[in-house]
């Protein structure tokens, strides 16, 4: 586990276009290093900012999209295509405007998928398909929502404190819709490098408590991190209530 850095961009836009540009450049040096890169999406405001903000930068050339594992951090647990799954917000995003390999985009079931509505048989087949892959994941991305919920982690639900298994289904969600899949903090925690992304000033409180808070159950956010980097990307809307010492680093 390392311990968040932090850095603070002008705001949302900037904040966005400088994370593509680092996530170019880290898909980059795992496939130089490893022959293939894997990155976890989020869904959410950052998320698909950083997405839309990929699709636009030029250097997204440089990527070998052929040579990409995509994976999702967490999934709404609605019909193929609705337009509030996290995989049909980075179709529009990025996906459908890269030459992903099909077979590399693991995209996780939908409630109208093989397992139907059985969440559990869907966060089960989502496991397994995770365990086939051998290397650890070099990012991990998660928007931080205000309520310091990281995937579909939320503060106080059974899925936070999940301490085997790496992916679950999540009921009784506070934001909807109420089910979902996601993976655990342990999934979570054994990649290469996690990604808080908060910026928005509704994100100052839980980009604080990110950084500063030690029950991961209250403030999922402060339980992810990665085995090589953890960052903390703020704009300055969001970075207002970060402890003096820390904005200031
Ligand atoms: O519902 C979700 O929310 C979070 C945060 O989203 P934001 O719009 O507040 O930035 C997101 O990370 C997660 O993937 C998504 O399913």
């Amino acid at each position: 586990m390392t311990a968040p850095r932090l850095l603070v961009h002008r705001d949302q836009r900037l904040m966005a276009e400088a994370t593509a540009a680092r996530l170019i450049t880290t898909i980059q040096d795992a496939q130089a290093t490893r022959g293939a890169a894997s990155v976890v999406l989020t869904g959410g405001r950052n998320g698909n900012g950083l997405l839309a903000a990929l699709a636009a930068a030029p250097a997204r050339e440089a990527v070998d999209w052929a040579r990409l594992d995509l994976w999702w951090g967490d999934e709404r647990f609605l019909p193929a295509g609705d337009p509030d799954r996290n995989h049909t917000q980075a179709g529009q995003a990025l996906l459908d405007a890269v030459p992903v390999e099909p077979g590399r985009v693991h995209v996780m079931p939908a409630s109208d998928g093989p397992y139907g509505a059985d969440a559990e048989a869907a966060a089960e087949a989502y496991a397994a398909e995770l365990a086939g892959a051998t290397d650890p994941f070099d990012v991990v991305l998660l928007g931080v929502g205000p309520d310091g919920h990281v995937a579909s982690l939320f503060p106080g639900l059974p899925g936070v404190g999940e301490a085997s298994a790496t992916v679950v289904a999540v009921r009784e969600a506070p934001k909807p819709p109420p089910t979902r899949l996601s993976l655990t903090l342990p999934a979570i925690n054994a990649a290469r490098q996690v990604w808080l992304l908060a910026a928005g000033a509704d994100k100052a409180k839980a980009a604080a408590a990110a950084l500063t808070a030690t029950d991961p159950v209250q403030t999922p956010a402060a339980g992810a991190r990665g085995t090589d980097r953890t960052l903390l990307l703020v704009d300055q809307a969001a970075a207002v209530e970060l402890p003096p010492a820390a904005a200031a680093g």
